[in-house]
């Protein structure tokens, strides 16, 4: 592959658990990282996810008028102060996924977004992997393999991102591209934090369990975990996605318990899916580079540092910032759209070969690279 020049790129990812948009530059040529520039977080107000929420299920042409508003709305605040921006890379916000069944959907009109930016925008980054028999999803692992060489990792490593639900990328950084056989493996590995805000909203009122405070006062059922472990989701061999609310049930497994049992219970089966998801790494990974707001729940990361042999960290342990991978990912994602190169491969999401999920478009008129944020 001829060198092609580094683009400021500015990813945009709103993810599963609602809370709000990321952005954040980086300088990529879709293969290497750079370098990383501004971020930025836009919450969404209570209101918008209420609205957002109420949209989780539907699929496109389906009533999505009012959520696809605060969506755009919340994107342009987000991205319009960003300049100097070669390429947006927008992942819109999911509502449904069924890789197998109906698709996925990733509400966002990037064609306004572009025009409304000025810029060009990459999109609708899933729907090309489904139709060429992959999952759709995850698609941050061809992110991670750059990660793994900024960082300059040696040997195989695994990346976790705990978001709402869980996703894991095993990397072997001695390969030369992420679609080269054996270089990654990928799928999501369960429920992370979903159900434990789905709960602490439903009893307490709070979008989630701040550091793990009311686990910690709780016991992990392991009655409740057990029937958890026997959805045979777990013993599907990878590739494998999940949507949000694919585990909506477990909730109910913990229905008879008080406020920090439950929550306890649920942070236990987050942390018990990942561990059933590190047995599928071809080879045991160095370290566990963890990603995600769930890294920040130290009941979660201490219940795998002690079933797990090797070191469990944040990413932020080697330079990386664990609230804008995903951002990132979707920025570098978008440079290897532009350049035609591959974004999801076999190991990744299972589709039948290396394919370039996305779709640009352009604005009528883009505007001038000018300095400011970025
Ligand atoms: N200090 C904290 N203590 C405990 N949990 C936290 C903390 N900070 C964030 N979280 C959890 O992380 C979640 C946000 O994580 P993140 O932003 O990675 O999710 P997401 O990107 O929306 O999800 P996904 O990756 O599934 O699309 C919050 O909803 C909360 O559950
Ligand atoms: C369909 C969809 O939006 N999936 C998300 C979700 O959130 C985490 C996990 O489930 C992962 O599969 C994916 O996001 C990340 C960014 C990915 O594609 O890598």
């Amino acid at each position: 592959m001829l060198n092609a020049k580094p683009m400021r790129a500015l990813g945009a990812m709103s993810g599963t658990s609602l809370d709000g948009v990321d952005a954040a530059v980086v300088e990529t040529d879709g293969e290497r990282i750079y370098g990383f520039g501004d971020s930025l977080y836009r919450p969404y107000s209570a209101q918008e996810q209420t609205v957002l929420s109420a949209a989780l299920g539907r699929w496109p042409g389906e009533d999505v008028d009012e959520a696809l508003r605060v969506v755009q709305t919340a994107h342009i605040e987000a991205l319009a102060g960003f300049h100097g921006v070669d390429l947006v890379g927008f992942h819109g916000q999911t509502l449904a996924h069924e890789p197998q069944g109906r698709g996925t959907h990733q509400m966002g009109d990037g064609d306004a977004l572009a025009q409304a930016l000025g810029v060009p925008v990459v999109w609708d980054f899933r729907s090309a992997d489904i139709r060429f028999g992959g999952e759709g999803a995850p698609l941050a692992p061809f992110y991670h393999f750059a990660c793994a060489q900024w960082i300059g990792a040696e040997a195989p490593l695994a990346f976790l991102n705990l978001g709402g639900v869980g996703n894991l990328t095993w990397v072997d950084p001695r390969k030369a591209t992420p679609d080269e056989a054996g270089a990654l493996l990928a799928f999501d590995t369960g429920p992370a934090n979903a159900p434990i805000n789905d709960v602490m909203l439903e009893r307490r009122g709070e979008p989630f369990d701040r550091d793990g405070a009311l686990a910690r006062k709780g016991t992990v059922a392991q009655g409740a975990l057990e029937l958890f472990l026997d959805e045979p989701y777990f013993l599907k061999m990878p590739p494998k996605s999940l949507d949000r609310d694919a585990f909506k049930d477990m909730i109910g497994l913990v229905g008879e318990l008080d406020h920090a049992d439950a929550v306890a219970t649920l942070t236990g089966m987050s942390a018990a899916a990942v561990l059933r998801g590190m047995e599928h790494c071809p080879e045991p990974p160095a370290r566990l580079l963890v990603t995600g707001g769930g890294r920040k729940n130290p009941v979660l990361m201490e219940m795998l540092r002690v079933a797990l042999e090797c070191p469990v960290e944040p990413v932020e342990a080697v330079g990386l910032d664990g609230d804008m991978l995903e951002a990132q990912a979707f920025a570098h994602l978008a440079v290897r759209v532009a350049r035609g190169l591959p974004t999801s491969c076999p190991g990744t999401t299972g589709v039948r070969a290396g394919v370039s999920g996305g779709t640009i478009s352009r604005p009528d008129q883009e505007t001038p690279a000018s300095g400011g944020r970025a």
